[in-house]
């Protein structure tokens, strides 16, 4: 029975707080494009590789009923955000639609998880990541991203060309003052939700001047002195086979962000500069293969009850008080 809110019923749980270890990923829909493959491709791409773990999708409220029912009848857990809008601004964001990707903050709200691992929708994971949830605590890790492209000429590293993929290529010069620090892709990263981190990112939003690559500048700055790199096997940028094939051994690569233009597999046409290079013909047929195989469709004899099912049914915030061990709930009979 769904647990009542506190309120005249008293309604407690009695469910030891510390063995409640609850990891998922997370990936985001907005609008009622064709994201949504993405994320149905991402989800039987997760159960491809047998992650023991579910996907949630944070969805925009625009997100249509009908994509909702996809994307649950592919085993997902559908979770409703309020969209995050930036400060005013004046910014030209490196892409329009960039500022709704502020509403990404949102998952560190999901406080009935203790970590998750963010993927973008426009990702594929080809081998078993599950590991990176063991990951120790109180860091935030990404993969270091590339700053060769067009997208990126707004930045003086781009006009030197200095990227931290090639530190020694190009030296930063000192009349520019401190080098970048380490720079992550927002397109994956593990992190722990917490109310508090959530609550700390919003205020901080308020008061930060936006920049062109929106939410992933603002996570860079946020999560700086956390922040660990991990290999780039975790998130291919597909721009790095074409910038710096020296740093790929693509046959070790888990996870591929199909984030450069004309990349997108659910629409590519191969029309776009670097669309028709083997590696990436290769890499879009491997999502499409994964994205049109019925057999990986969310079958629940197979793959079983939805871990919503399974929940110790808390609501996220009394969830999370509970795994704080802040409160303790037994259930009592209705008082009615
Ligand atoms: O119309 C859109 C645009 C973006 N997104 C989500 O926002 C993420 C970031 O956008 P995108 O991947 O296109 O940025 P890129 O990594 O290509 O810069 C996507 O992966 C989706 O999860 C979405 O759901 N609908
Ligand atoms: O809203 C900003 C976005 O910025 C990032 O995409 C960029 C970045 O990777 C550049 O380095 C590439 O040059 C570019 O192609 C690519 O689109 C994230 O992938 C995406 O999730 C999101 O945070
Ligand atoms: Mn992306």
């Amino acid at each position: 029975m769904a647990p009542e809110m506190l309120s005249s019923k008293t309604a407690v749980y009695s469910k030891p707080a510390a063995e409640v270890q609850r990891r998922a990923y997370v990936t985001f829909l907005a609008g009622d494009g064709d994201y949504i493959k993405g994320a149905v491709g991402l989800a039987k791409g997760l159960r491809k590789v047998k992650s023991a773990y579910p996907l949630v999708v944070a969805v925009l409220p625009d997100v249509p009923k009908e994509h909702r029912q996809i994307l649950e009848s592919q085993g997902c857990i559908v979770r409703e955000i309020e969209p995050v809008y930036p400060p005013e601004n004046q910014t030209k964001f490196a892409m329009a639609y960039y500022v709704i990707n502020y509403s990404k903050l949102r998952i560190w709200g999901f406080v009935e998880y203790s970590k998750m691992i963010y993927l973008d929708a426009d990702i594929q994971v080809f081998d078993n990541i599950d590991h990176l949830f063991d990951s120790p605590d109180g860091y935030f890790y990404a993969v270091m991203d590339c700053f060769c492209e067009k997208t990126w000429s707004h930045t003086p590293q781009y006009k030197i060309g200095y990227c931290q993929q090639c530190p020694n290529k190009v030296q930063w010069r000192a009349e520019l003052g401190e080098p970048p620090a380490l720079y992550f892709n927002a397109g994956m990263f593990v992190f722990q939700p917490s109310l508090s981190t959530c609550q700390a990112l919003l205020e901080t939003l308020k008061v930060t001047e936006t920049t062109p690559f929106a939410e992933q500048d603002f996570l860079n700055k946020f999560f700086k002195n956390i922040y660990r790199p991990i290999p780039l096997v975790y998130n291919l940028v597909l721009a790095m086979l074409w910038r710096h094939p020296e740093n790929v051994e693509l046959e070790k690569v888990k996870v591929v962000h199909y984030c450069a233009a004309g990349s997108k597999p659910w629409r590519y046409t191969g029309k776009e500069e670097n669309m028709q290079r083997e590696d990436i013909k290769m890499l879009v047929k491997k999502w499409r293969d994964i994205y049109n195989d019925d057999s990986l469709d969310y079958n629940p004899e197979r793959d079983g009850p939805l871990p919503e099912a399974e929940s110790n049914g808390l609501p996220p915030l009394l969830a999370a008080m509970s795994e704080a061990g802040v409160v303790h709930y037994i259930t009592a009979p209705s008082a009615a």
